[in-house]
């Protein structure tokens, strides 16, 4: 359901189907500053055609596919990615990627649109979550770091060869004295723990899941409404 009537400046959806959508649909509305957005939960391909954008939560990226698929979901986020900037977070980022290293037994339904192939729980499991202060260039006051929360986070295995003819900007990565022990992931590419490729935003952890706005206001700015520009 919209949450005004007043003519907005965009249109965000959340996807909706599982995980933390509303804590980003909080964020979104302090975040709103001088722009009017009507921000929207997405569960249906018709809610999905109203939005000029969307956010992927994080949650379980196998559930959050599954469901996508049920509910006839998943090939319209296919197309879509091809068009309208989207964030993924955590699981989001793992259904935005390309690929996957460790897909769940069976498969699992990705969504695609950021070439980049991940790996689920790359850092291990939940007991092995962790919170890091995050260099983000770009962000509105750079110099504070951003707080990182990261949750069975996923890992960037690889930036696959597209990536460097989509405009790819690696906004963030993770200090030395993080970097996963995971053999999945050996390559230079595993610090990356925030980029932009074109106007698709990857997070591998939870900004809805803290105080500060910065990352939700980075996305407004620098993917959603520049892709609204005439
Ligand atoms: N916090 C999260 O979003 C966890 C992601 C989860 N490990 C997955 O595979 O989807």
């Amino acid at each position: 359901m919209k949450d005004t009537q007043l003519s907005p400046d965009a249109v965000i959806g959340i996807l909706a189907l599982q995980g933390a959508f509303a804590e980003h649909q909080v964020m979104l509305k302090k975040n709103c500053g001088k722009r009017q957005l009507d921000v929207i939960q997405v569960r249906t391909p018709e809610e999905l055609k109203l939005c000029d954008a969307l956010i992927i939560p994080g949650g379980e990226s196998t559930t959050m596919g599954l469901l996508a698929k049920i509910s006839g979901l998943i090939e319209p986020l296919r197309e879509y990615v091809k068009t309208k900037p989207v964030w993924g977070t955590c699981a989001g980022a793992i259904l935005l990627s390309q690929a996957i290293s460790n897909p769940k037994k069976g498969g699992q339904e990705l969504v695609g649109g950021v070439s980049v192939k991940i790996t689920r729980n790359g850092w291990g499991s939940q007991v092995e979550s962790f919170e890091a202060p995050l260099q983000v260039s770009g962000l509105r006051d750079a110099h504070i770091p951003f707080p990182g929360v990261f949750i069975r986070a996923p890992v960037v295995a690889e930036l696959l060869s597209a990536a460097s003819e989509l405009h790819t900007h690696v906004i963030s990565r993770i200090p030395d004295s993080l970097l996963p022990r995971s053999s999945l992931d050996e390559g230079p590419d595993r610090a990356i723990v925030a980029l932009r490729q074109g106007r698709h935003l990857l997070t591998t952890f939870h900004p809805e899941l803290t105080f500060d706005s910065r990352f939700h206001e980075y996305f407004v700015h620098e993917c959603v409404l520049p892709s609204l520009a005439p």
